[in-house]
């Protein structure tokens, strides 16, 4: 998915501890803040700017908040359950699906309302999404795992709108309670290449035997409005083919987690796609990284720590995984310099 209409600076995030979140400067609006803390709140307004609370820290001390500026004034709104906040070029759209025993119906009703706000808004252009899920890998009350009967209403909305292979870069994992948070990133405009990687089946052409309907992401997406453009890496996770990988060894999961993000940012991948230059694991940042036992977590720092700038913004959070086999996901954003 190409287009050309040129916003002229790209979306930038940070993480700040949740008490700094809603610092601003005449320079710096608040386009949209995540907070990840010890309970969850849904989306609303705050300060003009949408603000949703997960729950993904274990205590209180440990949270932090995710930040995304803008250097034009926010213009907040409420469409439904949706809250969104936009600047011109961008916006940011935060939503909620109370737990429900019906998963799919709900999913559904949340992306046909968040697509139809993105039109009337004049923000067509998703570039990025997350979903944050309580009882992830849980069976419903039909039988089926949660995360599967998501992927059911997901993919209904877009098979009806023609985009079951246009998704961006997304994560889908657990929370610790609260149902279903999403929050995506959209624009009006800009280049935009979603970008798979050659190790991987595509997500949307997984076998049937993982859920009835495919995930619908692409493993990374290239921004670029008018100037440097961004690379957003989606969740990844140990995964060759569309198998997982050595079951019950967080140690090798993790480093073939990081090898396939490699691969995705690497030359041998963007060259495929004219995007050269590529891009190493110490050019990532905004990283976040789950990790299903509290037990590996140190194991994983370290892990991580060998390939990771030091002065990333890195965090690392307990959640459960969309495959109950899977031991750890990460994600993260490589912000390119020069023109492209
Ligand atoms: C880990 C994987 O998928 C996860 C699920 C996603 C989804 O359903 O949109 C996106 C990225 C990951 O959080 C994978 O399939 O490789």
């Amino acid at each position: 998915m190409k287009s050309t209409l040129l916003p002229a600076y790209a979306p930038v995030s940070t993480f700040r501890s949740p008490g700094d979140a809603h610092r601003t400067t005449p320079e710096q609006h608040t386009l949209g803040v995540v907070t990840f803390t010890d309970g969850w709140a849904r989306p609303r307004l705050r300060d003009g700017h949408p603000e949703v609370g997960l729950h993904l820290a274990g205590s209180s001390g440990d949270g932090f908040a995710e930040v995304w500026i803008s250097p034009r004034p926010v213009t907040g709104g409420e469409f439904g359950d949706i809250t969104y906040g936009h600047d011109g070029e961008y916006v940011f759209c935060a939503t909620h699906i109370p737990e429900t025993a019906d998963y799919p119906t709900a999913t559904e009703t949340a992306y046909s309302a968040l697509l139809e706000l993105l039109t009337s808004l004049g923000y067509p252009q998703i570039f990025r999404i997350w979903h944050y899920m309580s009882d992830i890998n849980a069976d419903s009350p039909r039988g089926m795992e949660v995360y599967r009967e998501f992927c059911v209403g997901r993919a209904k909305v877009l098979e009806r709108h023609g985009m079951s292979h246009d998704m961006p870069a997304a994560t889908v994992i657990g929370a610790h309670g609260g149902g279903i948070f999403l929050y995506l990133l959209a624009c009006r405009g800009g280049t935009q290449v979603n970008i798979e990687n050659p190790r991987q089946v595509p997500a949307y052409h997984y076998p049937s035997k993982y859920g009835p309907k495919s995930p619908n992401f692409a493993r990374a997406t290239y921004f670029a409005p008018d100037g440097p453009g961004r690379i957003f890496v989606s969740g990844t996770a140990a995964i060759l083919g569309h198998q997982t990988m050595h079951h019950g060894d967080v140690e090798r999961q993790c480093r073939l987690a990081l090898g396939n993000i490699a691969q995705v940012i690497g030359t041998g991948t963007l060259s495929a796609y004219d995007l050269e230059p590529g891009h190493g694991l110490a050019d990532l940042d905004q990283i976040k990284v789950y990790v299903r036992r509290t037990e590996d977590m140190d194991r994983v720092r370290r892990i991580c720590r060998e390939y990771f700038a030091p002065t990333a913004d890195i965090v690392f959070l307990n959640a459960d995984i969309c495959r109950s086999d899977l031991l750890v996901e990460i994600e993260g954003i490589v912000a390119r310099t020069g023109s492209s």
